[in-house]
């Protein structure tokens, strides 16, 4: 069974003149995990503290859980937010953190966050404005995972979280939620890192919605044709291209669409093969930048 969580409509948020949040509708539904993206400044904090609580919108109608989320602390109970640089109480300890997560979250799991704790080797004994970057970011996730607030929002939760540790959280993650199936929003620039645990991706461009689809669609959405440059660049003469890298004698470029059954024999026949197009790729393509700062080459002209 499947409902709505979040309903927002002409979603609308305003620092002074300039419109951080341009009336935007969206909905999120119960028990999936949505990749909200964009580039720097797009609105997608903007959008998490106005569905937390945090901040009230100039315009438009917002439910989370069928009320207003600002000062309903039925709603606000079953939300939580971890912030890029979440904020503790001074000369708190993580073993704090976590022994107070109960007062604030009803689902907490202490065992789970006990092992967690191992996982990301977190001292709990020590202040927190002794932890490393990456220990800080450790506690946020820690909290958002053992938490299992039926709406969790990760904002960029992995400042300073080397490799392994960020897997540990996507593996732990993913575990957690085929168990305990809740609401996840992660916002991330590591598209490519996520692209796997998200089911629903909505895209933030200068405070507006660009894009707001089932995350295999939008995978599904383009073809990437890869091969000898010559036989590449004849196939895809009159297709639609959105981005082109390659090497030397080789090339690989990226079409908007799907291809038909008629046109993969055709590429077999040409010995080009066919790859699924990453997240990452089509939301570059569609908002103009990297927002990895990838290193991939351009094909030269
Ligand atoms: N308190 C504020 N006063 C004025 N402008 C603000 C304020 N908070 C945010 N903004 C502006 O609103 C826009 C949206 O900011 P927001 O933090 O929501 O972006 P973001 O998508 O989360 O960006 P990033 O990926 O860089 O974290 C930005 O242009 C930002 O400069």
């Amino acid at each position: 069974m499947t409902g709505t969580v979040v309903r927002a409509t002409g979603l609308t948020k305003r620092y002074g003149s300039f419109t951080a949040v341009d009336a935007v509708d969206f909905t999120l539904e119960e028990n999936r995990i949505y990749g909200l993206l964009g580039r720097n400044g797009a609105g997608k904090t903007t959008i998490m503290q106005l569905l937390t609580g945090q901040l009230f919108a100039n315009a438009g109608s917002l439910e989370v859980f069928g009320r207003e989320p600002a000062e309903h602390a039925d709603v606000l109970r079953r939300m939580c937010f971890i912030a890029e640089s979440q904020r503790y109480p001074e000369d708190f300890t993580p073993a704090h953190v976590f022994k107070s997560a109960p007062w604030f979250f009803e689902n907490w799991d202490a065992t789970f966050a006990e092992q967690l704790v191992a996982d990301f080797r977190l001292p709990v004994k020590r202040r927190i404005k002794k932890l490393s970057r990456g220990q800080l970011s450790a506690v946020g996730v820690i909290v958002g995972l053992a938490s299992r607030a039926p709406l969790t929002f990760f904002d960029e939760p992995y400042l300073g979280l080397d490799a392994v540790a960020r897997h540990i959280f996507y593996d732990r993650l993913l575990e957690d939620y085929a168990e305990h199936p809740r609401t996840i929003v992660l916002s991330t620039h590591l598209i490519d890192e996520v692209a796997n645990l998200l089911e629903h991706v909505i895209l933030i461009d200068q405070g507006r919605i660009l894009l707001d689809s089932d995350a295999d669609e939008v995978r599904g959405s383009a073809t990437t044709i890869a091969g000898p440059r010559a036989v590449v660049e004849s196939f895809v003469a009159d297709r639609p291209v959105i981005g082109r890298e390659g090497l030397g004698g080789l090339a690989s470029v990226t079409i908007d669409g799907r291809l038909e059954q008629r046109d993969r024999i055709q590429a077999a026949e040409l010995g080009l093969e066919l790859a699924p197009v990453s997240l990452q790729q089509l939301i570059v393509h569609l908002t103009g930048t990297d927002l990895a700062g990838s290193t991939e080459q351009e094909a030269a002209a």
